[in-house]
């Protein structure tokens, strides 16, 4: 191991909201809400310490999401560091379509690299996407939460690869959390295997629009928001969460379920609106309007 025990890294992984509607595992922006994770090498042993969202659920042991990426990322360095104790400061919800998990991966392969010694020449920032991507399964939420801003996502040959771009500054995020969790993969098995051509074809046009509508052309995001592709499927999973998504949409608002749910996003057109959503959230909906992360994922500690 080529780092010593007095050598803490520390890193800061923004929330994402991924989809944005009709990008199904491709557009994602990231939401200025923050967990902050401590990882130091140890002679030997594992200690875990868990403050805030997930502190009461999540295990402390080898099965830890940030421990499991930090392991991957070891391995893919070629290290075995003899002991690891994290210290986890977490914000973001869980199992709400915020990008907890994708947070927490990129949080682990973030750490390990900065643990080791010439870390980041080993694993240089497309390989950390790629492997934080394959981990999630996806890569729309990884996305965001590296670059930060608004990204879109693709694979070729089983790697991730990304590109970024600023949200015009007229679009006011809006996110509607409700009180209880959907799970990602219950989400996803709700997906048919196939869909009719005429309802991908109708998505993929309003992809397009939305990144142009994000960009520069917000009049156009009501339109730009609407999907075919995932949405009404997973309806069994989340009903409150599309009949709020109907219920926005009928009084003219850009409302789509973030990510794999349960949470509503809504991609407002200033603050006006955005005022308005919030008088409109179901009772025991936290609603809050967090600025766009412009950085990504950031190394706090040794400050670089
Ligand atoms: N900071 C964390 N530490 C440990 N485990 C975590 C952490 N964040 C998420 N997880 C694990 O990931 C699960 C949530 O992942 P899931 O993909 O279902 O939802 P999400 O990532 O919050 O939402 P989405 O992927 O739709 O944006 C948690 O139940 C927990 O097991
Ligand atoms: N694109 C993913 C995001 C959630 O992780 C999904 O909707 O399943």
């Amino acid at each position: 191991m080529t780092v010593s025990a007095d050598a803490p890294v520390r890193v800061r992984v923004p929330a994402t909201s991924a989809n944005l509607g009709p990008g199904f595992d491709a557009l994602g922006l990231a939401l200025a809400l923050h967990d902050e994770v401590t990882a130091r090498v140890t002679e030997g042993g594992l200690d875990i310490q868990v403050d805030g969202e997930g502190g009461e659920q999540v295990a402390r042991d080898e099965t830890h999401l940030v421990l499991r990426a930090m392991r991957a990322a070891f391995a893919e360095l070629g290290e075995t560091p003899p002991g690891l104790a994290l210290q986890c400061r977490n914000r973001i919800p869980h199992g709400r379509g915020l990008g907890s998990s994708a947070a927490a991966i990129v949080a682990g392969i973030l750490l390990a690299r900065g643990l080791v010694r010439d870390g980041r020449l080993r694993l240089d920032d497309a390989a950390v996407l790629a492997l934080a991507s394959e981990f999630e399964g996806h890569p729309d939420n990884v996305a965001p939460c590296l670059l930060g801003g608004l990204t879109i996502a693709w694979t070729v040959d089983g790697a991730a690869r990304a590109v970024r771009r600023d949200l015009d500054p007229a679009v006011v995020p809006v996110v509607l959390v409700p009180p209880f969790t959907a799970s990602t993969e219950r989400a996803r098995g709700l997906l048919p295997p196939t869909v009719p051509h005429a309802d991908a074809a109708f998505t993929a046009g309003r992809a397009a629009l939305l990144v142009a509508a994000l960009t520069g052309t917000p009049q156009a995001l009501f339109d730009a928001t609407a999907d075919r592709l995932h949405q009404a499927y997973r309806e069994p999973a989340m009903p409150e969460a599309l009949r709020l998504v109907a219920d926005l949409r009928v009084l003219g608002h850009p409302a789509v379920v973030s990510g794999a749910g349960p949470t509503v996003l809504v991609l407002a057109r200033g603050e006006v609106e955005a005022e308005r959503v919030r008088g409109a959230a179901p009772i025991g909906w936290a609603v809050s309007a967090p600025a766009v992360d412009v950085a990504g994922a950031r190394i706090l500690d040794p400050p670089r």
